[in-house]
């Protein structure tokens, strides 16, 4: 790939993980950045330990050579709560945009059992033509103000969520605006359709539209495990459904060339939440990157 055309960042969540906050409590924010920092990554998103202080963040950031490019924000248009969403959405944009961030990745979390102990492989929801409408609205709604700051609205689709299939991204591509745009999250697609093809068709489909992306590693036979119990999709992740590109079954070499071929520009995130008792982050970081390295050459 060319390297001026993307840039390689890192998740917190490999260090500390804000839906399991037992994994990775004893990481501190500046062991995780300067961890990011060492294994080579020149961006970061952010987690629940980082400093809010805009100032004081952009320092401890400055000095380590990261930038921030994206934030997780949690939408609740289908539950009804559009007017609440819109308020903490334009705080959440205000604090991405002074950090300097371009891009802000949503997930529609109504009804989401991403973070509930039930099967996630049978148990997930499923969104009305209302609530189709509904989620339309509002994200095309956060388009619009986010365009005003110059910025980018992506939806990432996400397992346990109304937007995890790829036959739900098409309905969501479908329901929105152009200028409404798409999260690709690797390890997510694979996760639900067991299919590299699958995932590939994706990212080709909508290539023009995806703005931002999660580069995540699959442990198959994890994921075998947690569709024989009727795991959680947090137990699975407890038990390892996701590892650094390079250390599960994701064929990255095509996700590249799918980017470099449509002259994808903007950040690639290596994302992968699992237990740092058993995977040291900052190891994991170092292979991730070097796989990367490898494969994309950048
Ligand atoms: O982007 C993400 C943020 C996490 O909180 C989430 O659960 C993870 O799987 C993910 O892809
Ligand atoms: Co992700």
């Amino acid at each position: 790939m060319k390297a001026e055309n993307v840039k390689l960042g890192i998740a917190p969540i490999g260090w500390t993980n804000d839906d399991l906050p037992e994994l990775g409590a004893e990481n501190t924010f500046e062991q995780c950045v300067s961890e990011m920092a060492l294994a080579g990554y020149e961006g970061c998103e952010v987690g629940n330990k980082y400093p809010r202080d805009v100032k004081v963040l952009k320092h401890k950031l400055d000095v380590r050579g990261i930038q921030i490019c994206n934030a997780w924000f949690s939408t609740f248009f289908v539950d009804g709560k559009k007017e609440q969403t819109i308020k903490d959405f334009i705080e959440h944009m205000n604090f991405l945009h002074a950090m300097g961030a371009k891009v802000i990745g949503c997930s529609e979390q109504s009804r989401s059992i991403q973070g509930q102990k039930k099967a996630i492989f049978k148990e997930k929801t499923v969104f009305n033509d209302a609530e189709w409408q509904l989620l339309a609205e509002g994200y095309n709604e956060l388009a619009k103000i986010a365009a005003e700051k110059g910025m980018k609205v992506c939806l990432h689709h996400h397992m346990g969520t109304g937007i995890q299939t790829p036959q739900e991204v098409d309905r969501y591509m479908e329901v929105t605006n152009d200028d409404v745009y798409l999260l690709f999250d690797s390890g997510h697609l694979y996760y639900s359709e067991g299919s590299q093809q699958a995932m590939l068709d994706v990212l080709e489909k909508y290539i023009d539209r995806i703005v931002h992306v999660h580069l995540k590693d699959v442990r198959d036979d994890v994921v075998a495990e947690v569709k024989a119990n009727d795991l959680s999709f947090l137990e699975g992740v407890k038990k390892g459904t996701f590892t650094v590109p390079g250390d599960g079954v994701i064929d990255f070499k095509p996700i590249f060339e799918i980017l470099e071929k449509h002259d994808y520009k903007g950040w690639m995130v290596v994302e992968a939440e699992q237990d740092p008792a058993l995977a040291n982050p900052f190891e994991y970081a170092l292979k991730g990157r070097k796989h990367i390295r490898a494969v994309a050459g950048v």
